[in-house]
């Protein structure tokens, strides 16, 4: 790796899919509002099941970090966005659009699950950040996308909000400078390792999607 920073060295191989996940069709439909109210139930119900899991993952993030200074931001991250912002949203977009909070999971829904379950349990720090980064900055990524004025709907311009605007993006700044700060550290098998889990985490953002599209 040269002077590039690790987490744009991990975002650089698997570009293509990463482009797809950023600018996929249903993510764009979000952004123009037009996702149709069934599709974004099904989406939303999916996603809920997403979230149950990646809460967890944050609480290991609190748990596994290697210094205070990063415990700090999942803990205020957790707080704030997953039990509040977040928790609020779901129950109301879902009320609104008739969607259930227990649906059964999707295969993908579960492959991602199981990612995020692998990450947890392992308690290797690294690993855990780069599942949280991915799902985070790829979220930036299409959110970011967005042109105003937003959609009128909340259950689209709320979650458009969500994943963009100053706080969001100093939280992707914040995961991506750790995936840089543990990356400085490693040695190449490592690197790939860390690789390995956060390209299987692209992939997997991008299968949601596609999931979501029918
Ligand atoms: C599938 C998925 N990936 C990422 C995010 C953003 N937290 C999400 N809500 N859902």
């Amino acid at each position: 790796m040269s002077e590039r920073s690790f987490s744009d060295w991990l975002r650089e191989q698997c570009a293509d899919e990463w482009t797809t996940v950023v600018t996929h069709p249903f993510a764009m439909a979000i952004n123009a509002g037009t996702v149709a109210d069934d599709a974004m139930r099904r989406y939303l119900e999916q996603d809920f099941q997403f979230v149950d899991s990646f809460t967890a993952l944050l609480g290991a993030a609190v748990a596994c970090a290697d210094s205070f200074e990063a415990r700090v931001p999942y803990g205020r991250f957790l707080g704030q966005v997953a039990t509040t912002e977040e928790k609020t949203y779901f129950h109301r977009a879902l009320a609104e659009l008739g969607g259930r909070t227990e649906a059964a999971p999707e295969p993908v829904t579960e492959e991602f699950r199981r990612l995020m379950d692998q990450a947890r349990t392992s308690q290797d720090y690294a690993l855990i950040v780069a599942v949280l980064c991915v799902a985070e900055w790829t979220y930036l990524g299409w959110a970011s996308r967005a042109v105003a004025p937003l959609p009128e709907r909340f259950v689209h311009r709320e979650w458009i909000e969500l994943h963009d605007g100053v706080e969001f993006r100093g939280w992707v700044r914040f995961l991506r400078g750790e995936l840089d700060r543990l990356g400085a550290g490693m040695d190449e098998p490592r690197r790939r390792r860390v690789l390995d889990v956060f390209a299987r985490a692209v992939e997997l953002e991008r299968r949601f999607f596609d999931m979501a599209a029918g």
